[in-house]
């Protein structure tokens, strides 16, 4: 397993004027990854490297206090997915803890007070990756060929992003899984970790990605892979425990609103003469129903929904 088959893109192009050359490149090199894998890393993507240094660290303090100091920071209800601090139930196959943030200033957030600084880094890194995921969603806009600021016009409330602040537990003699495998709901997902862990399935083959400092990844989730009609991929991953150490890592879902309409545009299917492969839904039921995945597990894989559930 190697990382070789996972494009690092270089975003600097995109933060300084004129270099035209530059950003194309970028985005013939994000609009393939995006049609074959879903899947790609970025690099000088403004996001500041020693924040999500400092986020993974101060990560890593809070989830090292004792539960009932973490507990704390249990998540309120109303909100449309458990905002604060959660563990997973015993018999769940993910082995984590999390913590998770809606947008600085969401009436939904549940803050740990300690450290003291951690709720002002998660509150920038958040805002920084939102920035990032607008020009990602720009540059997928261009790949897809779609009306210029299409998808921001059509994605314009940012309520409903989110951000996990993960720990997963060392793996032991009786399984190495963190997270199985999985295709993300929204449109798309931010990653950046401490220790290697999180594999990528590239036909039909698990690929490590390898972390290194100042790296994001970036994965198309099913959201995308719906309003494409399948020209876009969401990414199907997974995390594996490392032996002997736990690992961190931050999750960042560039999301849609739960009242956002889903289906297949007219530009990949009647306008091409191409049937869609999807019914439309609200994006509020289907991020219900894959968190009921996780709150009540079924019995048999089959019956846990992913976004074939809308499948024609
Ligand atoms: O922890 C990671 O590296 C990935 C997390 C992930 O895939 C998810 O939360 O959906
Ligand atoms: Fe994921």
């Amino acid at each position: 397993m190697s990382n070789s088959l996972i494009p690092i893109v270089d975003l600097s192009p995109f933060f300084k004027e004129g270099d035209e050359e530059g950003k194309k490149r970028a985005k013939e090199i994000i609009g393939k990854a995006c049609s074959e894998s879903g899947f790609f890393q970025v690099k000088n993507h403004g996001v500041p490297v020693d924040l999500m240094a400092r986020a993974l660290n101060l990560s890593k303090t809070f989830f090292g206090y004792p539960n009932q100091e973490k507990l704390k920071s249990s998540p309120g209800i109303g909100a449309p997915l458990p905002a604060g601090y959660n563990t997973q139930r015993d018999h769940s196959q993910d082995k984590n803890e999390y913590l998770l943030v809606f947008p600085p200033g969401s009436s939904f957030n549940v803050y740990p007070s300690n450290p003291p600084e951690f709720r002002e880094v998660l509150d920038e890194t958040f805002s920084y990756l939102v920035k990032l995921g607008m020009l990602l969603e720009t540059t997928l806009n261009e790949c897809m060929g779609l009306p210029p600021n299409f998808l921001r016009e059509y994605n314009n409330d940012r309520s409903w992003d989110f951000m996990i602040g993960l720990h997963y537990f060392p793996a032991t003699e009786a399984g190495n899984n963190g997270l199985t495998p999985h295709e993300d709901g929204n449109t798309v997902t931010l990653v950046f970790q401490d220790e290697a862990g999180l594999e990528v399935c590239k036909n039909g083959e698990w690929i490590l990605v390898t972390p290194s400092e100042g790296t994001i990844t970036v994965n198309v989730g099913d959201a995308i892979q719906v309003l494409s009609n399948n020209k876009m991929k969401s990414s199907t991953h997974r995390v594996v425990r490392p032996k002997g150490k736990s690992r961190y890592s931050y999750g960042f879902f560039y999301n849609l609103h739960g009242d956002k309409w889903v289906e297949p545009l007219p530009q990949f299917t009647t306008e091409i003469g191409e049937k869609p492969k999807y019914r439309g839904f609200y994006f509020k039921d289907y991020q219900k129903l894959r968190m009921r995945n996780k709150t009540h597990p079924p019995e048999r894989p089959e019956d846990v929904i992913h976004i074939t559930h809308y499948a024609i």
